[in-house]
């Protein structure tokens, strides 16, 4: 059996998670790594198709474009490329480290790549169902181009309480290779309107 090794990147943001419910990381893939997922989902998103995003599960999901204007594909773990294999390598290692220290029972995960056209956005929204609660950590990875420009919008603004309870917004920006990681089950947020298209690939790490 391997020697438990401590991984101070990732103690970062399971602090950041038990402290403040998100955790935002600049630099959970390489810059090279952002440019192969990147240049992997532009070509998926030639050959493939990506399908408007739906709200809800099972049997009862609906397309609603006054809350969700994404298309999304999803990632086949049996059948990955090899760009994928690399992402799901980092996503699993994740997964057994947070499963070792905390104790989550994270089984797996599930991730889609998406794409915001400009003018759309995705409204305030938990990411668990009232029917299956499994979903315990999402992961959005932004895969936007190198030269993003915040003015664009698009922000993931997420709502928070200060220490008297009162609600406020945090607006995180959108940067490429950026990856903000929440507690999927009190987090609730919302992607602010885009007016240039946004690119990431979302995930969720879920129990049995
Ligand atoms: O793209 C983002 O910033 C968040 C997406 C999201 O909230 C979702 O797909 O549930
Ligand atoms: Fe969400």
């Amino acid at each position: 059996m391997n020697e438990f090794e401590v991984n101070p990147f990732y103690e970062l943001i399971i602090n950041d998670l038990m402290n403040h419910k998100y955790s935002v990381v600049d630099a959970f893939f390489t810059a090279k790594e952002i440019e192969l997922l990147r240049a992997n989902l532009k070509l998926k998103r030639e050959l493939s198709n990506f399908k408007q995003a739906a709200i809800g599960n099972n049997d009862s999901e609906q397309i609603i474009e006054e809350i969700r204007g994404d298309s999304i594909l999803w990632l086949d773990e049996d059948q990955p490329d090899e760009v994928e294999k690399m992402y799901f390598e980092k996503m699993n290692n994740f997964i057994a480290y947070v499963n070792q220290t905390c104790y989550l029972g994270l089984q797996g995960g599930e991730f889609h790549y998406a794409c915001y056209p400009p003018g759309t956005f995705y409204k305030r929204h938990l990411d668990t169902f009232h029917t299956d609660t499994r979903r315990t950590l999402s992961m959005v990875l932004y895969l936007n181009d190198e030269d993003w420009n915040p003015s664009w919008g698009g922000e993931l603004a997420i709502y928070l309480k200060d220490e008297h309870g009162v609600e406020y917004q945090k607006n995180i920006h959108a940067l490429p290779g950026r990856m903000i990681i929440f507690n999927s089950k009190a987090l609730e947020h919302e992607v602010k309107m885009v007016n240039h298209v946004r690119y990431s690939i979302t995930g969720w790490l879920k129990t049995r």
